[in-house]
Protein backbone atom coordinates (compact mmCIF):
# COMPACT_ATOMS: atom_id res chain seq x y z
CA UNK A 1 0.00 0.00 0.00
CA UNK A 2 1.36 3.97 -1.15
CA UNK A 3 -0.50 6.43 0.47
CA UNK A 4 0.19 10.03 0.19
CA UNK A 5 -1.18 12.61 2.16
CA UNK A 6 -1.19 16.20 0.99
CA UNK A 7 2.55 16.22 -0.35
CA UNK A 8 4.01 19.05 -1.54
CA UNK A 9 7.95 19.07 -2.71
CA UNK A 10 10.03 21.80 -4.05
CA UNK A 11 14.08 21.55 -4.68
CA UNK A 12 15.29 23.84 -2.10
CA UNK A 13 13.95 27.33 -2.94
CA UNK A 14 12.56 25.92 -5.99
CA UNK A 15 8.62 26.34 -6.99
CA UNK A 16 6.66 23.48 -6.01
CA UNK A 17 7.11 20.99 -8.32
CA UNK A 18 4.30 18.88 -6.59
CA UNK A 19 1.43 20.16 -4.59
CA UNK A 20 -1.02 19.09 -2.37
CA UNK A 21 -0.87 15.23 -4.07
CA UNK A 22 -3.14 12.92 -2.50
CA UNK A 23 -3.71 9.28 -3.64
CA UNK A 24 -3.69 6.05 -2.18
CA UNK A 25 -2.26 2.77 -4.05
CA UNK A 26 -3.87 -0.84 -3.02
CA UNK A 27 -1.46 -3.78 -3.36
CA UNK A 28 -1.00 -5.52 -6.87
CA UNK A 29 -2.06 -2.46 -8.85
CA UNK A 30 -0.45 -1.64 -11.90
CA UNK A 31 0.13 1.98 -12.41
CA UNK A 32 1.24 3.95 -15.03
CA UNK A 33 2.76 7.66 -14.23
CA UNK A 34 2.37 9.71 -16.74
CA UNK A 35 3.11 13.30 -17.56
CA UNK A 36 5.23 15.40 -19.89
CA UNK A 37 8.69 15.89 -19.41
CA UNK A 38 10.01 18.31 -16.27
CA UNK A 39 6.31 17.31 -14.74
CA UNK A 40 7.60 15.34 -11.81
CA UNK A 41 6.98 11.83 -12.36
CA UNK A 42 10.55 10.92 -10.99
CA UNK A 43 9.92 12.83 -8.24
CA UNK A 44 6.91 10.86 -7.36
CA UNK A 45 8.63 8.10 -7.88
CA UNK A 46 11.58 8.87 -5.68
CA UNK A 47 9.33 9.83 -3.01
CA UNK A 48 7.79 6.48 -2.81
CA UNK A 49 11.86 4.71 -2.65
CA UNK A 50 12.38 7.38 -0.09
CA UNK A 51 15.01 8.25 -2.34
CA UNK A 52 13.78 12.25 -1.70
CA UNK A 53 11.87 13.47 1.36
CA UNK A 54 8.81 15.43 0.91
CA UNK A 55 8.22 19.28 1.77
CA UNK A 56 5.26 18.66 3.35
CA UNK A 57 2.68 16.60 4.09
CA UNK A 58 3.02 12.45 4.70
CA UNK A 59 3.93 9.51 2.61
CA UNK A 60 2.84 5.95 4.12
CA UNK A 61 4.68 2.92 2.44
CA UNK A 62 3.01 -0.59 3.72
CA UNK A 63 1.37 1.21 6.54
CA UNK A 64 4.83 2.75 7.60
CA UNK A 65 5.33 6.54 7.25
CA UNK A 66 8.52 6.76 5.57
CA UNK A 67 9.00 10.88 5.44
CA UNK A 68 9.72 10.20 9.21
CA UNK A 69 11.24 6.86 9.27
CA UNK A 70 14.30 7.22 11.31
CA UNK A 71 17.72 6.14 9.99
CA UNK A 72 17.40 2.25 11.50
CA UNK A 73 14.50 1.50 9.73
CA UNK A 74 15.89 2.27 6.39
CA UNK A 75 16.95 -0.91 5.26
CA UNK A 76 13.21 -1.83 5.72
CA UNK A 77 12.07 0.60 3.14
CA UNK A 78 15.33 -0.52 0.73
CA UNK A 79 14.22 -3.94 0.46
CA UNK A 80 10.45 -3.19 0.39
CA UNK A 81 11.05 -1.11 -2.77
CA UNK A 82 12.80 -2.21 -5.62
CA UNK A 83 13.99 0.77 -7.56
CA UNK A 84 14.75 1.16 -11.25
CA UNK A 85 15.79 4.36 -12.22
CA UNK A 86 16.19 6.05 -15.62
CA UNK A 87 20.31 6.03 -15.30
CA UNK A 88 20.40 2.19 -14.21
CA UNK A 89 23.64 2.99 -11.97
CA UNK A 90 24.73 -0.43 -12.74
CA UNK A 91 28.72 -0.72 -12.40
CA UNK A 92 30.74 -1.84 -15.14
CA UNK A 93 33.81 -2.80 -12.92
CA UNK A 94 32.12 -6.21 -12.47
CA UNK A 95 30.34 -8.68 -13.58
CA UNK A 96 26.09 -8.79 -14.33
CA UNK A 97 25.49 -11.20 -11.42
CA UNK A 98 27.98 -8.94 -8.92
CA UNK A 99 25.55 -6.12 -9.93
CA UNK A 100 22.71 -8.32 -8.27
CA UNK A 101 24.19 -9.60 -5.80
CA UNK A 102 24.97 -5.98 -4.49
CA UNK A 103 21.77 -5.17 -2.37
CA UNK A 104 22.45 -9.04 -0.63
CA UNK A 105 25.84 -7.16 0.59
CA UNK A 106 24.29 -4.67 1.90
CA UNK A 107 21.64 -6.45 4.17
CA UNK A 108 24.41 -8.95 5.09
CA UNK A 109 23.79 -12.26 3.37
CA UNK A 110 26.59 -14.53 3.10
CA UNK A 111 28.19 -14.94 -0.70
CA UNK A 112 26.40 -18.14 -1.40
CA UNK A 113 23.16 -17.61 -1.04
CA UNK A 114 23.35 -14.14 -2.20
CA UNK A 115 24.79 -15.99 -5.41
CA UNK A 116 21.85 -18.64 -5.48
CA UNK A 117 19.51 -15.87 -5.24
CA UNK A 118 20.92 -13.28 -7.65
CA UNK A 119 21.03 -16.35 -10.24
CA UNK A 120 17.23 -17.01 -9.75
CA UNK A 121 16.93 -13.12 -10.38
CA UNK A 122 18.86 -13.55 -13.52
CA UNK A 123 16.83 -16.50 -14.47
CA UNK A 124 13.10 -15.02 -13.86
CA UNK A 125 14.23 -12.07 -16.13
CA UNK A 126 15.51 -13.99 -19.26
CA UNK A 127 19.22 -13.11 -18.42
CA UNK A 128 20.25 -17.62 -17.09
CA UNK A 129 23.54 -17.27 -18.90
CA UNK A 130 24.68 -14.03 -19.01
CA UNK A 131 25.64 -13.86 -15.14
CA UNK A 132 29.88 -13.08 -15.73
CA UNK A 133 29.80 -10.78 -18.47
CA UNK A 134 30.09 -7.29 -17.81
CA UNK A 135 27.32 -5.07 -18.68
CA UNK A 136 29.10 -3.44 -21.20
CA UNK A 137 29.05 -6.46 -22.95
CA UNK A 138 24.85 -6.94 -22.84
CA UNK A 139 22.66 -4.82 -25.03
CA UNK A 140 20.71 -1.81 -24.03
CA UNK A 141 17.67 -4.35 -23.32
CA UNK A 142 19.09 -6.79 -21.57
CA UNK A 143 20.70 -3.85 -19.40
CA UNK A 144 17.58 -2.86 -18.75
CA UNK A 145 16.74 -6.36 -17.24
CA UNK A 146 19.57 -6.52 -15.27
CA UNK A 147 18.41 -3.78 -13.41
CA UNK A 148 15.72 -5.06 -13.05
CA UNK A 149 16.76 -8.68 -11.41
CA UNK A 150 19.32 -6.31 -9.12
CA UNK A 151 15.60 -4.32 -7.94
CA UNK A 152 13.86 -7.75 -7.29
CA UNK A 153 15.97 -9.67 -5.63
CA UNK A 154 15.57 -8.40 -2.07
CA UNK A 155 12.21 -9.87 -3.06
CA UNK A 156 10.02 -6.18 -2.57
CA UNK A 157 6.41 -6.05 -2.71
CA UNK A 158 6.83 -2.68 -4.62
CA UNK A 159 8.62 -2.21 -7.95
CA UNK A 160 9.04 1.40 -9.44
CA UNK A 161 10.46 2.13 -12.74
CA UNK A 162 11.16 5.67 -14.22
CA UNK A 163 11.49 5.06 -18.31
CA UNK A 164 11.92 1.85 -18.24
CA UNK A 165 11.73 1.28 -21.61
CA UNK A 166 13.52 4.62 -22.84
CA UNK A 167 16.19 4.09 -25.88
CA UNK A 168 14.48 0.77 -26.06
CA UNK A 169 12.84 -0.33 -29.89
CA UNK A 170 9.16 -1.25 -29.96
CA UNK A 171 9.69 -5.30 -29.23
CA UNK A 172 12.29 -4.72 -26.69
CA UNK A 173 10.33 -2.60 -24.86
CA UNK A 174 7.24 -4.93 -24.61
CA UNK A 175 9.41 -7.78 -23.58
CA UNK A 176 10.57 -5.13 -20.49
CA UNK A 177 7.08 -4.47 -19.40
CA UNK A 178 6.28 -8.02 -19.98
CA UNK A 179 8.78 -8.78 -17.25
CA UNK A 180 7.16 -6.07 -15.05
CA UNK A 181 3.49 -7.91 -15.57
CA UNK A 182 4.58 -11.37 -14.29
CA UNK A 183 6.22 -9.81 -11.00
CA UNK A 184 2.75 -7.65 -11.22
CA UNK A 185 0.99 -10.94 -11.30
CA UNK A 186 2.25 -12.96 -8.12
CA UNK A 187 1.39 -9.59 -6.07
CA UNK A 188 4.15 -6.86 -6.83
CA UNK A 189 2.63 -3.87 -6.97
CA UNK A 190 4.33 -2.20 -10.11
CA UNK A 191 4.43 1.59 -10.63
CA UNK A 192 5.59 2.75 -14.32
CA UNK A 193 6.88 6.02 -15.57
CA UNK A 194 6.62 6.46 -19.21
CA UNK A 195 6.38 8.87 -21.94
CA UNK A 196 5.11 5.67 -24.11
CA UNK A 197 1.44 5.78 -23.40
CA UNK A 198 0.05 3.32 -25.99
CA UNK A 199 2.35 0.92 -24.66
CA UNK A 200 1.31 1.42 -21.15
CA UNK A 201 -2.07 1.33 -21.60
CA UNK A 202 -1.58 -2.02 -22.45
CA UNK A 203 -0.34 -3.12 -19.11
CA UNK A 204 -1.67 -0.42 -16.76
CA UNK A 205 -4.78 -0.84 -14.89
CA UNK A 206 -4.95 2.94 -13.97
CA UNK A 207 -3.15 6.38 -14.56
CA UNK A 208 -1.70 8.88 -12.30
CA UNK A 209 -0.97 11.38 -14.43
CA UNK A 210 0.86 15.02 -13.36
CA UNK A 211 0.06 17.81 -15.67
CA UNK A 212 1.10 21.96 -14.96
CA UNK A 213 1.67 21.43 -11.66
CA UNK A 214 -1.55 19.49 -11.30
CA UNK A 215 -2.16 15.86 -10.62
CA UNK A 216 -4.99 13.19 -11.78
CA UNK A 217 -5.96 10.19 -10.62
CA UNK A 218 -7.57 8.17 -13.40
CA UNK A 219 -8.87 4.85 -12.40
CA UNK A 220 -8.47 3.10 -15.44
CA UNK A 221 -6.08 4.23 -18.12
CA UNK A 222 -6.27 7.20 -20.13
N1 LIG B 1 17.63 17.21 -7.54
C1 LIG B 1 16.98 18.22 -8.11
N2 LIG B 1 17.30 19.50 -7.80
C2 LIG B 1 16.63 20.54 -8.34
N3 LIG B 1 15.62 20.42 -9.23
C3 LIG B 1 15.27 19.18 -9.58
C4 LIG B 1 15.92 18.02 -9.04
N4 LIG B 1 15.34 16.91 -9.58
C5 LIG B 1 14.38 17.37 -10.41
N5 LIG B 1 14.32 18.72 -10.41
C6 LIG B 1 13.38 19.55 -11.17
O1 LIG B 1 12.07 19.12 -10.84
C7 LIG B 1 11.22 19.14 -11.99
C8 LIG B 1 10.58 17.77 -12.16
O2 LIG B 1 11.61 16.83 -12.49
P1 LIG B 1 11.31 15.27 -12.68
O3 LIG B 1 12.61 14.65 -13.04
O4 LIG B 1 10.60 14.77 -11.48
O5 LIG B 1 10.31 15.32 -13.93
P2 LIG B 1 9.85 14.14 -14.91
O6 LIG B 1 8.39 14.31 -15.09
O7 LIG B 1 10.32 12.83 -14.40
O8 LIG B 1 10.63 14.53 -16.24
P3 LIG B 1 11.15 13.58 -17.44
O9 LIG B 1 9.93 13.01 -18.09
O10 LIG B 1 11.85 14.55 -18.33
O11 LIG B 1 12.06 12.55 -16.82
C9 LIG B 1 12.09 19.58 -13.16
O12 LIG B 1 11.87 20.95 -13.38
C10 LIG B 1 13.50 19.34 -12.67
O13 LIG B 1 14.40 20.25 -13.25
Amino acid sequence: MIEFQHVFKSYGRGRNILADINFRVEPGEFIFVSGPSGAGKSTLLKLIGGLEPPSRGSVHVNGHRIDRMPARARPYLRRAVGVILQDMHLLYDRSAIDNVMLPLAVIGLDRRQARNRARAAMEKVGLAGKEDLNPVEISGGEQQRLAIARAIVNRPTILIADEPTANLDQETGRRILDVFRDFNRVGVTTLIASHDKPLMTSYASRTLRIEDGRFFDLRGVA
